[in-house]
C-alpha cells in the first residue's frame, strides 16, 4: 500500500536539468532550492499559492521542466535570443544570497559570487545549539575554489539550513565561518535579497522601518531619516535601513495578506523595487513585473562583518505569511507587529 505522507524532503531535477532540493510540510506548503547559488526559488502556502517572486523572464519554470510544453518555450526563448537564466547567472527573483558583498560596495561583482556557485549538500552539519523536531530541512555548503581565491584570497566555510516549519513558515540560518590558515581575518557584508510577491505595488505598505535612517542608493547613498508613516509605493526605491527593529511586516492590501520578516544578527533591511524605467532596462525582468513584487533584504551591509581564524558568523531570517486582517479598509499594523 502506498503511503499517503508527503516526503519532507526530495532531491530531484528542476530547470535546465539543475539540482534542485523540494521541502513539503504535511499541511501542504513547500520551498524548493536550487544547489546552484543555494538560491530558494519557491515558497508556497498549504493552498498551494506562490508567495516569491520569480521573474517570467528569468527562463526559470520550475514546476514543467519536463514537460513538452517547458521544452518548447525554452527552445522559442533560446530562438528569439530571450534572456533565460544559466549558471553562472543568478536566477532573478527567489531569494538570492549576497555574499561577500552586498551591492557594489566593493571590489567584486555585484552582490558577491555566491549566489553564482554551486552549492554542495552538506551530509554532516555541525550541529544546532537548539535542537528542533522540523522534518523539512536542508543543509547546504559553500567553500572557497581556485577560482574565487584569485578575488577574495579568503578560505571560508558557509553553512546554509532552509528549513520550513510545521506552520509554513520559511527559515534560513546562514553560518560562515572563517577557514583561513595564515592568521589573517576576513571582511564581508551579506544580504537576504528576498523577492515577496504581491497583487499590486501601490496597494502595499511596509510597517517597522519608520523613523529609522537608511542611505539611499538612488542619491549616492547619502543618509536620511524615514518619515513617521509606513512606507508605500510610488517610485523607484532602492534604500539600505539601518540597525532596522528585528521585524518588518509587508501588508499586501489587495491579497489581504502580510508577510512577516524577522531577522537576528543583520541589522540593516534593503527595500528595492526598480520601478518602470528600471524594469525596462533589466533584460531578465518583465517591463510590467514591478509591480507584482518587492525586494525587503535582512542585511549586514553598514558594518561589515570581519571575523578572525577559526570564528563563525550567524545570520538568520525567518519569514512567515499571514492573513492580514483590517477594519473598515484600513490595516491595523499594531496588531500585525505585535504578532497577534
Ligand atoms: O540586478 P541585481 O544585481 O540582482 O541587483 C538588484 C538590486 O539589488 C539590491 O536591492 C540593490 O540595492 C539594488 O541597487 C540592485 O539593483
Amino acid at each position: 500500500m502506498m503511503s499517503s505522507e508527503k516526503i519532507p524532503v526530495e532531491f530531484c531535477k528542476g530547470f535546465n536539468g539543475l539540482e534542485k532540493v523540494v521541502l513539503r510540510e504535511v499541511r501542504g506548503s513547500s520551498a524548493e532550492v536550487y544547489l546552484h547559488g543555494a538560491h530558494v526559488t519557491s515558497w508556497k502556502n498549504d493552498h498551494g499559492e506562490e508567495l516569491l517572486f520569480v521573474s517570467s523572464k528569468a527562463g526559470f519554470e520550475p514546476t514543467k521542466t519536463n514537460s513538452l510544453l517547458a521544452a518548447t518555450i525554452r527552445l522559442t526563448r533560446q530562438l528569439s535570443g530571450h534572456a533565460a537564466f544559466k549558471p553562472p547567472k543568478a536566477i532573478r527573483g527567489g531569494i538570492p544570497i549576497c555574499f561577500p558583498q552586498f551591492s557594489n560596495m566593493g571590489s567584486l561583482d555585484q552582490h558577491g559570487f555566491a549566489r553564482n556557485r554551486l552549492w554542495s549538500v552538506d551530509e554532516d552539519p555541525p550541529p544546532f545549539p537548539t535542537t528542533s523536531s522540523n522534518k523539512a530541512f536542508v543543509d547546504l555548503i559553500l567553500k572557497t575554489s581556485d577560482e574565487d581565491l584569485k578575488c577574495w584570497p579568503h578560505s571560508y566555510e558557509f553553512r546554509l539550513r532552509v528549513t520550513l516549519g510545521p506552520g509554513g513558515d520559511l527559515m534560513l540560518t546562514s553560518r560562515i565561518r572563517n577557514t583561513n590558515t595564515d592568521g589573517k581575518p576576513f571582511t564581508f557584508t551579506f544580504a537576504y535579497h528576498t523577492y515577496f510577491s504581491v497583487s499590486d505595488i501601490s496597494e502595499v505598505r511596509v510597517e517597522g522601518l519608520e523613523t529609522i535612517d537608511y542611505l539611499d542608493n538612488l542619491q549616492d547613498r547619502e543618509r536620511f531619516t524615514e518619515q513617521g508613516d509606513a512606507i508605500t509605493f510610488e517610485s523607484e526605491v532602492d534604500k539600505i535601513y539601518l540597525s532596522t527593529p528585528t521585524k518588518i511586516a509587508i501588508l499586501d492590501h489587495e491579497k489581504k495578506r502580510t508577510f512577516v520578516l524577522r531577522k537576528d544578527g543583520l541589522p540593516d533591511a534593503v527595500v528595492w523595487n526598480p520601478w518602470d524605467k528600471k524594469a525596462k532596462a533589466m533584460v531578465d525582468f518583465g517591463d510590467d513585473e514591478y509591480k507584482h513584487m518587492l525586494c525587503v533584504e535582512a542585511a549586514a551591509v553598514e558594518k561589515p562583518i570581519t571575523l578572525k581564524p577559526g570564528e563563525e558568523w550567524r545570520g538568520r531570517q525567518e519569514l512567515s505569511a499571514v492573513p492580514s486582517s483590517y477594519c473598515s479598509g484600513q490595516l491595523d499594523p499594531q496588531r500585525v507587529l505585535q504578532g497577534s
